[in-house]
C-alpha cells in the first residue's frame, strides 16, 4: 500500500487503515480577500491524525474559509498549512485536492452520471483500471450503507436528500484520502434525517479513522461528532479548541458562554457519561427500588429515566449486576461543572 503523499495508484481497503489518515497544522494562517476583506487574522490549530474536529462560529467568522484554504480551493495569504510534515502552500492543488476528500451541503454530485461514475470521479481521474474502480466503488456503497445493486445504476435525482448525502461522503473516501473536508455536509436534509446521517457517520468514521475538519452552524452536532471543537469568533479568531464535554462545561470566554448558551448544562449531560466516580454504594439491605441504567451510559439518558419514572434515583449496572447508585442531585451536579 503507497503511504507516501501522492494517491496516485493507491487505492486498497477502505476500512482499519489509520496510515492513510494525516495530522493538520495551521500556524498562524491568514485569508486578506482582494478587496481587503480579513476574513481569518492568523490561526493555529492543531489536528491530530484521525481525529474528528468541528469548527464552530457565527456567519461570516470564516469558518469556510479555513476548510477551503486546507485544500487550496482558497489560497492563503499568510501563515503555514501542513498536511503531516508536508506544506501544502508548496504542493501542486490539483494533486494536493485528490489526496483530500471534500463533502459539501448539497453534495454537488453531477446530475448526468450515475451514482456509481460520480463515487469513481477520483480514481478515474488517477487512471485506476475499470475493474479496479468498480470493485473500489461497490465497496465505499456498501460502508455507507446503500446497497450497489439497488443504487449503483440510479442518477442522483432518483436519490433521497440523505442517499445523495451518502453517496457525496463514498465520493470523497473513493480514493482512500488522508483527509475529509466537510462543509455542513448534514444541513441540507430534515432533523430526523440528519440525526440518523450522523450516527451512520460516526460509525463510518470508527471504522475509517480519517482526519476529518467539519464545519457546522449546529452547536448539538458539534457535541455530537467532533473529537474536540474549535470556536471561532469574526476574523478567525480561535476563542477556545477542547472536548466537547470540556466547551461545555467550561467556556473559555464570554463568547463562548453565549455562544453555547444557557442549556449547556443539558448539553454536557449528552456527552458525560455516568462513572462509577459518582455513584454511592449498593446499599447493604439489597438494590433499592429503582430503575436500572448501564455503566457508561450518558447522564442525559440517565436523567431521562429518572424523570419518565419519577424516582430520585437509579442503579446503575454492569453487564446486568448492579455496581452503584446514582442520586438525581449528584446527576445534575454533572451538568454544573464552572
Ligand atoms: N471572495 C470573497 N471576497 C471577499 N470577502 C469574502 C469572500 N468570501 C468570503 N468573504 C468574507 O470573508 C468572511 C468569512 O467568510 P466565510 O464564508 O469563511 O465565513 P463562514 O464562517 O463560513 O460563514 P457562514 O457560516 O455564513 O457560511 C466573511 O466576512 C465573508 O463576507
Amino acid at each position: 500500500m503507497d503511504v507516501t503523499p501522492d494517491t496516485s495508484g493507491a487505492g486498497g481497503r477502505a476500512t482499519g487503515d489509520a496510515a492513510r489518515a494525516a495530522s493538520i497544522t495551521l500556524d498562524a494562517v491568514r485569508k486578506r480577500y482582494p478587496d481587503g476583506t480579513e476574513a481569518v487574522r492568523g490561526l493555529s490549530l492543531e489536528i491530530k491524525a484521525g481525529e474528528l474536529v468541528v469548527l464552530i462560529g457565527p456567519s461570516g467568522c470564516g469558518k469556510s474559509t479555513v476548510l477551503r484554504m486546507i485544500n487550496r480551493l482558497i489560497e492563503p495569504t499568510g501563515g503555514r498549512i501542513l498536511l503531516g510534515d508536508e506544506d501544502v502552500t508548496q504542493a501542486d492543488p490539483v494533486r494536493l485536492r485528490r489526496r483530500i476528500g471534500y463533502v459539501i451541503q448539497n453534495v454537488g454530485l453531477f446530475p448526468h452520471q450515475t451514482v456509481r461514475a460520480n463515487v469513481a470521479t477520483v480514481p478515474r481521474l488517477l487512471g485506476w483500471s475499470r475493474d479496479r474502480s468498480r470493485e473500489r466503488v461497490d465497496e465505499l456503497l456498501e460502508l455507507v450503507g446503500l446497497d450497489p445493486g439497488t443504487f449503483g445504476g440510479r442518477y442522483p435525482h432518483e436519490l433521497s436528500g440523505g442517499q445523495r448525502q451518502r453517496v457525496g461522503v463514498a465520493r470523497a473516501l473513493a480514493a482512500d484520502p488522508v483527509v475529509l473536508l466537510m462543509d455542513e455536509p448534514f444541513s441540507a436534509v430534515d432533523p430526523i434525517v440528519r440525526t440518523r446521517l450522523q450516527e451512520e457517520f460516526l460509525r463510518l468514521q470508527a471504522e475509517v479513522r480519517k482526519t476529518i475538519v467539519l464545519v457546522t452552524h449546529d452547536l448539538d452536532e458539534a457535541v455530537r461528532l467532533g473529537d474536540r471543537i474549535a470556536v471561532l469568533s469574526e476574523g478567525g479568531h480561535l476563542e477556545q479548541y477542547d472536548s466537547p464535554a470540556a466547551l461545555l462545561g467550561t467556556p473559555a470566554t464570554p463568547f463562548v458562554r453565549e455562544f453555547v448558551g444557557a442549556d449547556r448544562g443539558i448539553r454536557r449531560l449528552v456527552v458525560t457519561p455516568v462513572g462509577r466516580d459518582v455513584l454511592d454504594p449498593v446499599p447493604a439491605d439489597g438494590t433499592p427500588d429503582a430503575p436500572a441504567v448501564p455503566l457508561g451510559g450518558s447522564a442525559y439518558d440517565a436523567l431521562a429515566v429518572m424523570l419518565t419514572s419519577a424516582a430520585d434515583r437509579v442503579v446503575v449496572t454492569d453487564e446486568g449486576r448492579p455496581v452503584g447508585v446514582l442520586d438525581r442531585r449528584r446527576l445534575l451536579d454533572l451538568g454544573r461543572a464552572d
